[in-house]
């Protein structure tokens, strides 16, 4: 086998060009040609493909995005378009490929793994953080402190006219960015899907009514995880302005959260995983996942990271749970005092 393979799939995530330059970096000291499809599946159905050589790596480290580009490409799922990919990597000489992405990539490398016989090896690469057999995936700490720096912002207007603002996160169906968010940028409430019982909207909305009555010249906020609440952030802004009297603003953090220079440690992950997986490859491995669990970088079959749920870290959901609960009695006993 002398020719690897790369493509990044689904939502681009800070931290894909440094994983990108450590496969490159380490393919090139074992003696393996490197080639990059562009736009993900798509571009290995299209044949768009480029060399990718240590020297091309130099500067792509630092950059957010992707260099190979991705993209969404939902045909991928026809059995006959997954044989086509399959043709055009065997055209190639191709003898393993790897998929940077989240769980759509994988059920993707799944799919094409039933008709290309050449090795698959995934690397999750996805903001969202939502695939199992790995404590965290490529850009979910980039994106949660975008998000933290973005709430903080937000904070210090909201301080500043003593105003209740509901900030949407990203993380599709998964709290992942929510939870960290929220315990990051000190939250008051956080609405994640995973919380069990949902709090109700008369709980909120008595929530914010006891905290502007006890505190009034502070700011409130409630960090919510999209596609969360039917209508949105704008829907429940309007529904707690409504039950409350108290105006309730709105800001979604939108594709801000997938933007931006990798952190130290996106860019350490991606270099880790990137090395691991040309090594897993050198090793025979396939239709495996390069993760890292507790500090050690594993291998976990790719089926099961997107079969099976990956729950949020209790100890974190109750530190914010605790965190978030404010004494009324304790300021109305001061008050009386
Ligand atoms: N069931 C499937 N069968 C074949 N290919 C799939 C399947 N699901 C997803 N794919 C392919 O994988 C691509 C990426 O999947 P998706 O758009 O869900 O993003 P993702 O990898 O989950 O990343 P992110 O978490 O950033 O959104 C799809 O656009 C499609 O090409
Ligand atoms: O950029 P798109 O295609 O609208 O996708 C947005 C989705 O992608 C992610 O950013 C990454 O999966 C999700 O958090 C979000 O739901």
């Amino acid at each position: 086998m002398e020719k690897i393979a790369v493509i990044t799939s689904g939502g681009d995530a800070p931290g894909m060009n440094a994983c990108i330059r450590a496969i490159v970096m380490t393919a090139d000291q074992n003696d393996l040609e490197v080639i990059g499809f562009g736009h993900g599946y798509r571009g290995i159905v299209e044949d768009l493909n480029q060399p990718l050589r240590p020297n091309d790596m130099r500067l792509v480290s630092q950059r957010g995005g992707t260099i190979l580009l991705s993209s969404r490409f939902p045909e991928f799922k026809q059995d006959k378009i997954a044989k086509q990919a399959a043709t055009v990597l065997d055209q190639h000489g191709v003898g393993a490929l790897i998929v940077i992405g989240g769980d759509g990539s994988f059920r993707g490398a799944s799919h094409l793994a039933r008709f290309w016989q050449g090795q698959i090896i995934g690397i999750p690469g996805t903001i969202d953080n939502d695939l199992a057999g790995t404590d965290t995936t490529i850009g979910f700490a980039t994106a949660v402190d975008t998000a933290m720096e973005a709430i903080d912002r937000i904070r210090e207007t909201a301080e500043a006219m003593a105003r209740v603002f509901l900030i949407e996160v990203m993380g599709r169906h998964a709290g992942f960015i929510g939870l960290h968010a929220a315990i990051a940028g000190s939250a008051e409430a956080m609405l994640v899907p995973e919380l069990e019982p949902q709090p109700k909207l008369a709980d909120l909305a008595d929530n914010i009514r006891r905290a502007r009555k006890a505190y009034p010249d502070s700011s409130y906020i409630i960090v919510v995880s999209e596609n969360l609440w039917p209508g949105g952030i704008d829907e429940l802004s309007r529904a707690l302005g409504q039950a409350t009297g108290v105006t309730c603003h709105a800001a979604p953090l939108g594709h801000i959260q997938r933007g931006g220079r990798p952190n130290a440690q996106d860019r350490i992950l991606s270099m880790q995983l990137g090395q691991s997986a040309v090594h897993a490859i050198l090793d025979g491995s396939r239709t495996v996942m390069i993760g890292i669990e507790q500090g050690h970088v594993v291998q976990v079959p790719l089926h099961l990271t997107f079969q099976r749920d990956k729950p949020l870290d209790q100890r974190l959901v109750d530190l914010q749970l605790g965190l978030q609960q404010i004494n009324f009695a304790s300021n109305d006993a001061r008050e009386s005092a």
